[in-house]
C-alpha cells in the first residue's frame, strides 16, 4: 500500500483553499467547479500533488490512500438511509471537494447515467433491505473483490473511495497485481478474449431511483438502460488481463462471471487466478478521513459482512470514478465535457 499522511500545515492549506472554493460552490457538481478543478488541484500542497502523480506515473502500489483529514463528525450529521436521501447542500461538501481534487489529479472524475442517479459523487452506506445484495450498500453478505464497472469498456482507471465514518471497523479488502505469483498463473489464456462479465445489480434497472428528467435525456437514459439490459444476457467475450505479460493489469468480477460455465481453458485458467488472488486478499480498514484511491488496473477490491445499525452511526463512506481518457467515452457522454456516461 502506497501511503501519506497531512501534516498540520498541510491541513491548514487544504482547509483555507477548500474554504474559497464552497464560498463560490454548493456541490461538486456544479459546471464551472467541473470545468476550474483540474486548475483548483494545482493548488493542493505540493507533496499531495507528487504522492498522486507518482502514485499515477511509476504505479509503486494498487492502493494509495492519503489520510489526516480531520473530519467533523458533528457537522456532516448522520448517515442517510439510502444514497437517494442527499441533502441539497452536503453536510460533507468540504471533504468531498478535497477528495475530488484529488481524484482530479489522476484523471477526469466521471459518473453513470444507470449508477446512483447519474451522480459524479456517490454514497456508499448500508440500506435497509439490501443486506444480502451484491451491492456497495448490502451488509450481512460479503462484496465480493471485484473490478469496479469490469462489464463496462469505460470503466474507470480508479475508484476513490473517502472514508467519513466506519465505527466498527469494517473492513475493505484489496487484492494487488503486484503481490500475485504470476508464474503460477496461466496468463496466455487470460490475456485471451474468452470471458464475459455481466453488469453489477448496481446498473440495473430494479436499482433505479425515480426521477424527473427532461424527454431528451429520457430517452438517452432508456437507452443506456437497454444496453446494460444487453449487456446482461449478451455480454460481449473479453480478455482478463492486459498489458505487460510479467505485470498485467486485470478486469474481473468472478461473481458476475458464471465461471462454472466456461469451457477449457478458460474455466481452469479463471480459477487459478481466483485462487491465488483469493490468496494475496488483504483487509483494510478505511479510518475516517481516509482518502483512497484503488488503481481500477493494478488491484481488485470487495468489502467484508458487517451488521449494519441503522441508527444513524453507520458506515460511511463517499465514492468516485476516475478516468485517465475521457475522451474514450465521447459518443456515450452529451459534450466533450460533461461527466455522465449513458
Ligand atoms: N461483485 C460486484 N461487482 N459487486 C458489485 C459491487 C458494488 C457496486 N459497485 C455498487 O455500487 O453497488
Ligand atoms: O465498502 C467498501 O469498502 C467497498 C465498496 C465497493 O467496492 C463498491 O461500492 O463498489
Ligand atoms: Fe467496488
Amino acid at each position: 500500500m502506497y501511503r501519506m499522511t497531512l501534516n498540520g500545515r498541510e491541513i491548514d492549506d487544504i482547509h483555507r483553499l477548500v474554504g474559497e472554493i464552497t464560498e463560490k460552490y454548493t456541490t461538486v457538481e456544479n459546471a464551472e467547479f467541473l470545468r476550474n478543478a483540474p486548475v483548483l488541484a494545482h493548488e493542493l500542497p505540493r507533496r499531495v500533488r507528487s504522492f498522486l502523480n507518482d502514485f499515477r506515473l511509476t504505479e509503486p502500489s494498487g492502493v494509495a490512500v492519503i489520510s489526516g483529514l480531520p473530519i467533523d463528525q458533528e457537522r456532516i450529521g448522520s448517515t442517510p438511509a439510502h444514497w437517494r436521501d442527499r441533502e441539497a447542500v452536503s453536510s460533507a461538501l468540504l471533504e468531498e471537494v478535497f477528495f475530488f481534487l484529488c481524484g482530479t489529479l489522476l484523471g477526469d472524475v466521471f459518473g453513470w447515467s444507470t449508477q446512483q442517479d447519474g451522480h459524479l459523487m456517490h454514497d456508499v452506506l448500508p440500506i435497509k433491505g439490501d443486506e444480502d445484495d451484491q451491492l456497495g450498500s448490502g451488509s450481512k453478505q460479503l462484496l465480493w473483490w471485484h473490478t469496479e464497472d469490469a462489464f463496462h469498456p469505460f470503466r474507470g482507471d480508479y475508484v476513490g473511495l473517502l472514508c467519513l465514518r466506519n465505527p466498527d471497523g469494517v473492513e475493505t479488502t484489496v487484492a494487488m497485481a503486484d503481490k500475485i505469483p504470476w508464474n503460477e498463473v496461466d496468463v496466455d489464456h487470460l490475456f485471451q478474449p474468452l470471458f464475459h462479465i455481466r453488469p453489477d445489480e448496481s446498473h440495473l434497472p430494479k436499482n433505479q431511483a425515480v426521477r424527473d428528467v427532461p424527454p431528451e435525456t429520457q430517452e438517452l437514459l432508456d437507452a443506456a438502460y437497454a444496453r446494460i439490459i444487453e449487456m446482461n444476457t449478451q455480454a460481449e467475450k473479453r480478455p482478463i488481463l492486459s498489458g505487460s505479460a510479467r505485470s498485467p493489469y486485470m478486469c474481473l468480477d468472478p461473481y458476475f462471471m458464471d465461471v462454472d460455465k466456461l469451457e477449457e481453458p478458460a474455466r481452469g485458467a479463471l480459477r487459478g487466478l481466483i485462487d491465488v488472488i483469493d490468496r494475496v486478499l488483504e483487509p483494510v480498514v478505511l479510518e475516517p478521513g481516509d482518502c483512497c484511491f484503488v488503481d481500477n488496473y493494478k488491484a481488485v477490491h470487495g468489502r467484508n459482512p458487517f451488521t449494519a445499525r441503522y441508527d444513524g452511526n453507520d458506515r460511511w463512506l463517499k465514492r468516485i470514478c476516475v478516468t485517465r481518457n475521457l475522451r474514450n467515452s465521447r459518443e456515450a457522454r452529451l459534450s466533450s465535457s460533461d461527466r455522465v456516461i449513458f
